[in-house]
């Protein structure tokens, strides 16, 4: 299949284009390097392997492997065939892919260093005319496979290479927000993949592209709804939706995915009829007992449970007067049995606060309401923490929680939807901020605690850990509205899967797959991705402060939007300054939270980081950054910078015009002129306000209104 008729069928565009190669004799010469593709096991997920294998390496080299006797059978009904099937493997230069139990020329190939490869490690081989993929298992073998076709497609092709890869994180997991009406809360890319009209509605052939793309970056677990679960959503855990759900997850199977749901906390009571929903209750105990049975029986490697609780106006435990333990605990019980695991969300905060109250901070609460409970959740549950302590603001300090607490398993949450960072109108490529994160020494257990390593579980000697993240994508025929948004998605799995890689190099991974092999605009690309968070942060709110967006749908500047609502978000600006002081000495105390010396480096008006300063303390606009310049000065310079470096990206992306596939260019100019438009609006609102407060004008005597 040519990449013409990949995308004529399916219409949709992503990384996985497998664009030919730009010098067809040269082509034609390494193609024979991979004459044919065979294995011995006889699973599905392997079957996608070999798949993926020949439909990858036909489209990039203009000829496909030849499946070997043994590799047609596994490719079966669904696989691609061949029109020499018997084609005796082994015979000149090709591909082996599989398990080593079931493959002993693999076994052969890579002897006894295949140990540390663990459940979903790979170990590929290129050597004396044979490209070996070997894996314990399936799965394994399947991220062989797409690493091959990521080495090919970005141009790494040897005849000799020797890679052997493993994740780092054990759980690697996609967050739906949809809904079952076919709408997606923050979603930006149109409307839900997997509902309509109040149905579990889909086409099997779109989830299982989603599924390839998952799997291609290593994402290994998606909850499929909305973490608040409307009335029908509920209803997901009864017999009334698992056979569908079923369906999705026997998707989801084959590319090593266990699926999860969300779940409401009263179901019980809503669903199941019962009085209460309190965690210590017998019957509820029952009822959720008898639903993971259930779902057992109809998805038998159903993940676990997703849990939004005593959050934003969600039901939870507190409404019987118990405790997070007591919640998870009991949902963990119920489906301890069946290998089921309870991820329960920290984001939990008073929605409902006075804004005259300056004593309660938004920002302490997760760490106020799960410190004390460390050491008290059961093995199976694990805490989903925020990367930041408010609600995934273009600038946060990461959440003290993180690597607080030592016995009980973290994951970090993430956003790769842009609610607050442009709505995928705005380019903002997310994985410098990830890494800014991922990088933070926590400083749980002295030097050498960064959140990379408390959430891959090492920190603390913890068995389970890992990554979750709100999905960005949704029908739009690009996935994600902006058709460079999705870096975003292939960016998160990579991390997920190795923390250390660097986002420049991700960018570049991405830009050579979507884009084919044209240097000039995987150099572009790149260039403007690894740009882009530092522009939309220069003319969005200053230093940290974050907010200043319009209530609800969180997108346009609106400086005090939030500034006198109940929502814990203020910035507290007046005549003299602005910021929030969460000092320890006269502020909220939030800087405490911190472990070590991080503590005294927010604490301290000196050592703070410029870039955190209106998060941590109340400063005089004249008060005088590291950078040199007043706090004042700094808001006009960067925002007048910032709307000019938003035009800069339009004209770099204007460049590339009949370089990159007309409506890809086309979606993403109109976005790019939406952006250098509304960066003028951020910039203008945000300098006239401030400008307005304090009434010291910009040394450079630019335009303020
Ligand atoms: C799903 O609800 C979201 C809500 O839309 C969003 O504005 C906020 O960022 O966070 C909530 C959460 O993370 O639960």
């Amino acid at each position: 299949m040519n990449e013409q008729q990949q995308e004529g069928q399916a219409g949709y565009r992503a990384w996985l284009a497998y664009h030919p190669r730009m010098d067809s004799a040269a082509s034609k010469e390494e193609s024979l390097r991979y004459a044919w593709i065979a294995s011995d096991d006889r699973d599905d997920t392997v079957r996608a392997a070999i798949t993926e294998i020949v439909e990858g390496i036909g489209t990039m080299y203009g000829a496909a492997p030849r499946i070997s006797a043994t590799a047609t059978d596994a490719a079966g009904e669904n696989g691609p065939r061949d029109s020499e099937p018997n084609a005796a493997y082994g015979a000149g230069p090709g591909i082996l892919v599989g398990t080593f139990a079931a493959n002993e020329r693999l076994r052969d190939i890579f002897g006894v260093e295949v140990a540390e490869l663990g459940r979903e490690g790979f170990a590929i081989r290129a050597k004396d005319g044979v490209t070996a993929i070997g894996a314990h298992t399936p799965v394994g073998a399947l991220y062989g496979a797409f690493h091959l076709l990521r080495l090919l497609a970005t141009g790494i092709d040897e005849s000799e290479l020797e890679i052997v890869e493993r994740p780092a994180n054990k759980l690697r997991m996609i967050n739906q927000w949809d809904n079952i009406d076919g709408s997606i809360e923050r979603g930006y890319a149109g409307s839900s993949i997997f509902y309509k009209d109040d149905e579990i509605d889909f086409d099997p052939a779109r989830i299982r592209d989603y599924a390839r793309l998952l799997a291609s970056t290593g994402i290994n677990a998606i909850a499929i709804n909305n973490v608040n679960a409307h009335r029908l959503e509920s209803r997901f855990v009864t017999g009334d939706y698992l056979p569908r759900i079923a369906e999705l997850a026997a998707i989801f199977r084959v590319y090593g995915i266990r699926l999860l749901l969300s779940i409401n906390f009263a179901a019980p009571i809503e669903v199941g009829g019962l009085p209460t929903a309190d965690p210590l209750d017998a019957d509820v105990k029952r009822w959720w007992r008898e639903r993971a049975a259930d779902i057992y029986a109809a998805i038998p490697d159903f993940g676990g449970f997703l849990v939004k609780a005593d959050s934003e106006n969600r039901p939870g435990p507190f409404t019987y007067g118990r405790g997070h333990a007591e919640g998870a605990n009991m949902l963990a019980e119920a489906l301890e049995a069946h290998g089921g695991l309870v991820v329960w969300r920290c984001f939990v905060y008073n929605c409902k606060q006075d804004w005259r109250d300056r004593k309660t901070d938004r920002a302490r609460a997760a760490y106020d309401h799960f410190l004390p409970l460390d050491g008290a959740f059961r093995d199976n549950v694990v805490l989903q923490i925020k990367n930041g302590p408010m609600d995934f603001q273009v600038r946060e300090p990461v959440s003290p929680l993180l690597g607080a607490m030592e016995r009980t398993n973290q994951v970090v949450e993430f956003q790769i939807t842009q609610e607050y960072t442009g709505q995928q109108r705005h380019l903002c490529y997310l994985v410098p901020q990830w890494k800014t994160v991922l990088d933070f020494e926590t400083r749980a257990l002295g030097e050498a605690s960064p959140v990379k390593r408390v959430v891959d579980g090492s920190v603390h000697g913890r068995a389970l850990g890992g990554f979750a993240a709100v999905s960005n994508i949704g029908a739009d025929t690009n996935w994600t509205g902006h058709p460079l948004a999705q870096s975003n998605l292939y960016g998160y799995g990579r991390l997920a899967w190795n923390p250390e890689l660097s986002a420049e190099a991700i960018a570049e991974e991405w830009a050579l797959q979507t884009f084919g092999s044209n240097r000039q605009v995987a150099d572009a690309v790149v260039d403007m991705l690894m740009d882009s968070l530092d522009i939309y942060e220069s003319y969005t709110a200053p230093l940290g402060v974050g907010w200043m967006v319009n209530p609800n749908h969180h997108y346009g500047p609106n400086v005090d939007g939030y500034e006198y609502d109940k929502w814990g978000t203020y910035h507290f600006a007046d005549r003299d300054g602005v910021g929030v002081d969460r000092t320890v000495l006269s502020g909220t105390g939030y800087a405490g939270q911190y472990m070590g010396a991080n503590a005294g480096t927010y604490e301290s008006f000196a050592e703070c980081p410029d870039e955190l300063l209106l998060f941590f303390h109340h400063v005089p606009y004249g008060h005088r950054l590291k950078s040199g310049l007043t706090v004042i000065q700094h808001i006009y310079d960067t925002h007048f910078d910032g709307a000019l470096r938003a035009a800069g990206l339009a004209e770099r992306w204007a460049s590339l015009e009949g370089l990159v596939p007309a409506d890809d260019y086309d979606e993403a100019l109109a976005r790019f002129r939406e952006q250098a438009e509304h960066a003028k609006e951020w910039r203008d609102r945000i300098n006239t306000y401030f400008y307005r407060k304090s009434g010291v004008p910009d040394e450079r005597g630019r335009t303020i209104y």
